[in-house]
């Protein structure tokens, strides 16, 4: 697992960190990192031309010393400083020193094969200003076009939600410091990181992370293993109720994902029985929720419908004590409050898989630019564990911890591929994995999925199912 800190916990750590090393020892560290990754990004750092845009706090300080670094290994540095009389002194100097150029004026003609962004790092309000923003958009559009380093964020983006409140760097790569932090992996902003690489300079935060990122080796942790002992109820039996006549696709692709998924058995309730059977013949399946036998966890939406079987089977579901995933029309049913007194009475897990439009009908409003904090404030307000669907889905908990999922890919923003990552979420709830694990696998493991998919061509929701087993082989032992 890795940790996303907030502003206000890296300068805790950092001001923790300064006290025990000499003055200076953190940004030289920084610079040193920075000028190290900026290297390789060059083919040659020798003659290469170095543009540093220099913003007026310690972001720009870092900037100046990576490009005094480059300039003594024979970079061509040019500083652009955007607040002249508040350059970083010392870093200012030490350009000079190394043979660096200083500017105060924005030309069009300043050369460039890379560009370093320390207009402004984690003491950034607002989204860029001028002249910063005619600059960066000069060089957004310039051709060739420069490679863009942001230094510790890309400039413009609110650091601990990751919004973008304005005018704001793209960057190809972002070197981070001591830490990640939340614009670099959730939100509109983290697309502008580009490719974060973090550059540790001895920092340890003690607060608790604002979000978590699972890695391969945690999904591998939290998966079930097999043993000699295992049988198909010991594994768990997980009960699907989604699909109908009219939407037999989703009960197909739903019942896909947590034939993936480590249960072992699954269990269909639904109108789209038949379809289920063909596609599925190891699924034992009835006609409603209440005809079905036991079973660990249950799905109810996508593709049921909100006619009256469709409420029975929601009722039924929730009345149960299991673990439970609703996901699509479950979740447009809830909105009008029939089950209000359902969701209420019950203790055991819930998750609720919703993407922005079925978030916003959630929530009285969608998910807006604080995408952690809006999936947090709705797994508070539902005792729910809130998987908001996106680019970078979160994981948000009641309890107030936030997960993104790193694997997430454009490839899997095409119709059903939903399905499959809620049957795989069941699956996982009914096997026993704690909700939170579940979902944060669950999305995992589907990303990476949407990943297998896309190497073969354009993606759809069978392909992801599929690629499922695959992506799932890959991780577990
Ligand atoms: N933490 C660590 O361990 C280490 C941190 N280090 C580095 O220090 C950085 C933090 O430095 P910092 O605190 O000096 O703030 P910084 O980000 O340079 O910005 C402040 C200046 O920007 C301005 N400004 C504000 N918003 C703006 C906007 N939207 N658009 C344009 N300008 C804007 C603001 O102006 P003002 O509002 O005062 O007019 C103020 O002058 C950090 O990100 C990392 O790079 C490393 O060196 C070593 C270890
Ligand atoms: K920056």
């Amino acid at each position: 697992m890795r940790g996303v800190w907030r502003v206000a916990d890296v300068r805790s750590a950092e001001e923790t960190l300064m006290r025990e090393v000499p003055d200076g020892t953190l940004m030289q560290r920084a610079a040193a990192g920075l000028a190290r990754r900026c290297a390789l990004l060059l083919d040659r750092v020798y003659g290469a031309r170095v543009l540093l845009l220099v913003g007026a706090g310690n972001n720009g300080g870092d900037a100046l010393f990576a490009g005094a670094l480059l300039a003594r290994r024979g970079a061509h540095v040019t500083a652009l400083l955007l607040s002249p009389d508040r350059a970083h002194p010392a870093g200012l100097t030490a350009l000079r020193r190394s043979g660096g150029r200083v500017r105060t004026r924005w030309d069009e003609r300043l050369p460039a094969d890379l560009v370093m962004d320390g207009i402004v790092g984690i003491g950034a309000t607002g989204g860029l200003r001028e002249p910063a923003i005619g600059i960066v958009e000069a060089l957004a559009v310039r051709a060739p076009r420069p490679i863009m380093v942001a230094v510790d964020v890309p400039s413009g983006v609110d650091v601990d939600t990751g919004a973008v409140p304005g005018a704001a760097v793209t960057a190809d790569v972002t070197v981070t410091f001591g830490c990640l932090k939340p614009a670099l992996v959730a939100g509109p902003a983290a697309p502008l990181a580009g490719h974060v690489e973090l550059v540790d300079i001895g920092i340890a935060p003690q607060a608790a992370p604002a979000l978590r990122i699972a890695g391969a080796a945690d999904v591998a942790e939290w998966w079930p293993r097999l043993t000699a002992g295992s049988e198909k109820y010991t594994r768990g039996v997980v009960g699907i109720a989604t699909g109908s006549h009219t939407y037999p696709g989703a009960a197909v692709l739903s019942t896909a994902g947590a034939l993936a998924g480590p249960t072992g058995m699954v269990r269909y309730a639904g109108t789209a029985r038949a379809e289920v059977l063909r596609a599925h013949p190891s699924v034992v399946a009835a006609d409603s929720v209440a005809g079905t036998g036991r079973v660990q966890a249950w799905l109810c939406g996508s593709g049921i419908g909100t006619d009256e079987d469709a409420r029975t089977a929601l009722h039924d579901v929730l009345g149960t004590d299991l673990p439970v995933v609703l996901d699509a029309d479950a979740l447009t049913m809830l909105v009008d409050g029939s089950s209000a007194d359902r969701l209420r009475d019950r203790d055991a897990p819930l998750v609720i898989t919703p993407h922005d439009r079925e978030f916003a009908r959630l929530a009285g409003g969608g998910p807006g630019s604080d995408r952690v904090g809006a999936a947090l404030a709705l797994a508070a307000r539902m005792h729910a564990v809130v998987l908001l669907k996106g680019d970078r889905t979160i994981v948000a908990a009641p309890d107030g911890t936030a997960w993104v999922n790193p694997t997430g890919t454009a490839a899997l923003a095409t119709g059903g591929t939903g399905d499959v990552l809620a049957g795989l979420l069941a699956s996982l709830l009914a096997a026993g994995v704690d909700p939170v694990r579940s979902a944060v696998t669950a999305a995992y493991l589907h990303g990476l999925a949407g990943r297998v998919a896309a190497e073969h061509g354009p993606v759809t929701a069978p392909d992801v199912a599929v690629a499922l087993r695959e992506a799932v082989a890959s991780i577990i032992p």
